[in-house]
């Protein structure tokens, strides 16, 4: 098992370069599927362990992919497969994004179920919604979605029930080569769906309207492989923001883009973080003590639910009560447990949490419960009396690259270890002191 060990006190100072982001290359490299023609090159593509799941589905669909020095270069010229099985859609929900690809090109998708996860059961409803209302026939069974069209998919008028991310994205990756005009209403309107939609433009498509609530899809009959670079990871950058503002630190994160941060810079300048904007990035400016606010999740251009643990991390180190309440996922709260273990005052009602602060943080062996919950509990060391150990690291290397290092580059004492390792690192400690 490997470990974050991190000990808690010092101010971070620097700066630090923010990767591609992962939620924007995920939809793109799907999207590279609906390109007959042509090969696909995605630059700025960070080395996530999400990004090495979505190629070999795009393998095992029989694309040809490559990935090296930050480029993925995929050709889906080939004659595609039509399943994206289970042990892929396991490792990566995210899988599913596929489907609207797959299912436009050939005609007949079929998707293993992708099941809950540690942050709430998170049903495709919506996506199939779309589907359907384009003509397609909608199955599920044996743990397997299959969605079938005679002929093409017909444009559609469609409403999201709720702004689903994934639904915008599955739902207008489908409508680029329907027959006839897609309007789909109540869209997500995340930086991510834009960068998607640049990305289909360059390809032949016809999407309009990406960041507003409504996206008009004209299909075309045929689209081709295409250059493109992904966003900056907003994720990352925030997460960054955070790392400088806990510590009372002075941070530049280099690539942060401040129009995708309105909501996290707003709330973080209440608790009295500084912002200067720089030529390449955003300097954060921590102060010595922090004030404490209430949050509530929104979809975008709301307050991101994936900086909600972040930000719960930071509260606990600020000055009087706090509430966050998280509308997006109905249990994204795992986390506050293993928070309490590092002796946070933090107690759940209902969708809400109540923070008191400044909490007296311990350092503690702790267990990530899911992808943001790692970096906020790691956070949360870089502030703690003592050591804290973060476990489960899997779910951070889904969506940080060579995350310890870069907080080592700013001035954390952090490193990671295997379990092996840190026994030698401990071992070779006592040598010393015998
Ligand atoms: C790879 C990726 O981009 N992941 C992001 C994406 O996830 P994802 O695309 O899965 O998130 P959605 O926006 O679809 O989900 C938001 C909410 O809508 C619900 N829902 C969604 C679809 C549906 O058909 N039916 C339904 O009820 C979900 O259960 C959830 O409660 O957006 C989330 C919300 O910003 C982020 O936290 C994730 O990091
Ligand atoms: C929840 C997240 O991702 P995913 O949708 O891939 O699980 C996230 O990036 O915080």
């Amino acid at each position: 098992m490997e470990k974050i060990i991190v000990r808690g006190g010092r101010r971070l100072s620097g700066s630090v370069k923010v990767e591609g982001a992962k939620n924007a290359v995920l939809p793109v490299i799907a999207a590279t599927l609906l390109a007959s023609d042509g090969k696909s090159v995605i630059r700025d593509v960070p080395t996530l362990s999400d990004v090495y799941t979505i190629n070999e589905v795009l393998r095992y669909l029989n694309a040809d992919v490559t990935f090296k020095n930050n480029e993925v270069t995929v050709d889906a010229s080939r004659e595609l497969k039509v399943e994206a099985p289970f042990e892929y859609v396991r490792k990566m929900r995210a899988s599913v994004l596929v489907m609207g690809s797959l299912l436009a090109r050939l005609g007949r998708a079929r998707v293993a179920l992708p099941g809950g996860c540690a942050i709430g059961s998170r049903p495709i409803d919506q996506h199939l919604k779309g589907f359907e209302a384009m003509g397609a026939t909608v199955k599920v069974g044996n743990g397997f979605i299959e969605a079938e069209v005679e002929g093409r998919l017909q444009g559609a008028k469609i409403y999201l029930d709720f702004p689903s991310v994934g639904a915008t994205e599955n739902i207008m990756m489908a409508a680029t080569l329907a027959q006839g005009t897609t309007i789909i209403e109540n869209v997500a309107k995340e930086p991510e769906i834009v960068d998607l939609a640049n990305f289909l433009n360059k390809m032949g498509a016809k999407v309009r309207g990406a960041g507003t609530g409504t996206i008009r899809i004209e299909g075309v009959d045929v689209l081709f492989g295409a250059d493109h670079n992904i966003i900056p990871d907003r994720i990352e950058a925030g997460t960054f923001m955070v790392a400088a503002a806990i510590t009372g630190g002075n941070v530049l994160v280099r690539g942060a883009v401040p129009e995708h941060l309105t909501s996290l810079i707003a709330k973080m300048e209440e608790m009295g973080v500084m912002f200067e904007e720089e030529e390449d990035g955003l300097r954060v400016i921590g102060p010595d003590k922090l004030k404490a606010v209430d949050i509530k999740t929104m979809p975008h251009p709301g307050f991101p639910t994936d900086m909600q643990s972040q930000m719960m991390a930071l509260l606990l180190h600020a000055q009087g009560t706090s509430m966050i309440t998280e509308t997006v996922f109905e249990n994204r709260f795992m986390h506050v447990e293993e928070f309490r273990r590092m002796n946070a005052d933090i107690k759940i009602e209902g969708r809400s949490v109540i923070l008191n602060g400044p909490s007296k943080l311990q350092g503690a062996e702790v267990a990530a419960t899911d992808l943001r919950a790692a970096a906020a509990l790691v956070l949360t060391g870089l502030v703690a009396d003592g050591t804290t150990r973060v476990t489960e690291l899997k779910h951070l290397d889904r969506g940080y690259v060579d995350f310890h290092n870069k907080l080592a580059a700013l001035g954390a004492d952090i490193e990671r270890y295997s379990e092996v390792e840190e026994a030698e690192v401990v071992s070779a400690a006592y040598d010393l002191n015998a």
